[in-house]
């Protein structure tokens, strides 16, 4: 049953709301997913805590008389199944008169927040009698495609590929992006394939994801949490699990391109150890699980991409991998592997938000305006790692490039916001 606890916000003076406060939930089958927006004057800070006038960074605050509208932009995660603590964080912003915007529908005001995912139908009612919030539903597909275009074009030191512990930076050019593989591994996995802006494909999708990594490491090794079983996995060795190749053969399988090291069956070494479960080491079983699913994705990836026009590159967001460098490895190895060499595996540093930014950027239909950024990430002789530029980059930059929970921004104002 869901809790009522909380009392209802009374909302009387929608004037007091700032509608320039977007907020955006992308709520997912394990994890929820919020993008917001909060205004700051006149400045924006920089990755390192610096003050930066906008003037400094190349924005006219009056630009062709739009406003701007400065601040950060926030990414908060919720775990679904507490969905309460996300109401509860939600209405202490509708307390402070920080959340959400209002519209006008039919000559009344409506607090609106963009939402996506499963729960953007499912929780629907519960925001709507807890909070009066209407929810204004966007495609899943859609936004997850918008939130991966929106950061690979236009966010500096956004994707990276990771190989034998190296992360090097990719920036793509806009014009060579299309056509890519968007690999979403949630709790589920949807393969995309996305051949422009609001042009793709949901072309195959496979239940072994992120939930089944977690359901199955749960049961097995009584994990209390995905940090848990992450932090097991590194301690972990998988060959006490798995059966090798050299288990089978005594030594490689060249002649078919097999390693002596390569994993000839996920967990296959238990059917003759004659043991239980509390007889392997919980860290063993993480290693495991986290090489199974993770292998098998890739290979899945791989021969999506190839089976839909050779598809030269493989991004993959959701939450799973959460730059964790064996999930990252793992995957990056089976793509390498599969495609001999051919295709790389790319990641995305908001991997998570992809729906939750998509999102959030539709409210540009609604008329908000633009939201853009700028090379703030340059401001610093120690800033981010320099992208290695397959092309470099040139115009505005959208959102400053940090790892941190909020990043500065800006929303360039529309022709229905600007200035008189
Ligand atoms: N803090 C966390 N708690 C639970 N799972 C996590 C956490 N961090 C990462 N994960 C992993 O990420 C997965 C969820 O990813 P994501 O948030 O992208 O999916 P979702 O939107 O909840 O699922 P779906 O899109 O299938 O509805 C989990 O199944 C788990 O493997
Ligand atoms: C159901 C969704 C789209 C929800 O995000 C996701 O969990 C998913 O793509 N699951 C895989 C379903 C399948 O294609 O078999």
């Amino acid at each position: 049953m869901e809790d009522q606890s909380c009392s209802s916000v009374e909302i009387d003076d929608f004037d007091s709301y700032d509608h320039n406060s977007p907020w955006a939930l992308d709520i997912g089958g394990t994890l929820i997913k919020l993008v917001y927006f909060s205004r700051e004057d006149g400045c924006l800070e920089n990755s390192f805590g610096n003050s930066v006038r906008l003037e400094e960074v190349g924005l006219e605050t009056s630009s062709k008389n739009y406003p701007i509208l400065d601040g950060k932009l926030h990414f908060k995660k919720f775990q679904t199944s507490k969905i309460n603590e996300c109401l509860d964080f939600i209405e202490s912003k509708l307390l402070q008169g920080s959340c959400c915007r209002h519209q006008e529908v039919s000559g009344k005001k409506k607090l609106i927040i963009k939402a996506t995912g499963g729960g953007a139908y499912k929780y629907a009612d519960l925001f709507k009698e807890k909070f009066g919030v209407t929810f204004d539903k966007e495609d899943e597909m859609n936004s997850l495609v918008s939130g991966a275009n929106f950061l690979l074009k236009a966010v500096p030191c956004e994707a990276f590929t990771y190989m034998e512990g190296r992360k090097d930076f990719v920036q793509i050019n806009s014009s060579d992006l299309f056509p890519y593989l968007l690999v979403n591994i949630g709790s589920g996995i949807s393969m995309i394939k996305v051949v422009g802006d609001g042009k793709f494909e949901r072309v195959s999708g496979t239940s072994l994801g992120g939930g089944t990594l977690l359901g199955l490491g749960m049961l097995l090794t009584k994990c209390q949490s995905f940090d848990d079983l992450l932090e097991m996995s590194h301690k972990g060795d998988n060959r006490n699990i798995d059966m090798l190749v050299s288990d089978i053969y005594g030594s490689d399988y060249s002649k078919i391109g097999l390693s002596a090291r390569t994993i000839a069956s996920s967990f296959g070494k238990v059917i003759f150890d004659n043991k239980e479960l509390k007889d392997y080491k919980k860290e063993d079983i993480a290693r495991s699980l986290l090489r199974m699913i993770s292998n098998n994705l890739a290979q899945i990836a791989y021969l999506i991409a190839m089976w839909h026009g050779k598809l030269k590159r493989i991004i993959f967001g959701g939450s799973f991998t959460r730059s964790h460098e064996y999930i990252m490895e793992t995957i990056s190895d089976g793509v390498e592997y599969w495609s001999k060499g051919e295709t790389k595996a790319m990641f995305l540093r908001h991997e998570g938000f992809l729906g939750a930014l998509g999102a959030f950027k539709s409210y540009e239909k609604h008329g908000l305006g633009s939201l853009m950024g700028h090379h703030l990430s340059e401001q610093s002789p120690v800033a981010s790692p320099r992208p290695q530029l397959e092309q470099k980059s040139n115009g505005p930059l959208l959102v400053e490039s940090t790892d941190a929970e909020s990043v500065g921004c800006c929303i360039l104002g529309s022709d229905t916001m600007k200035r008189t």
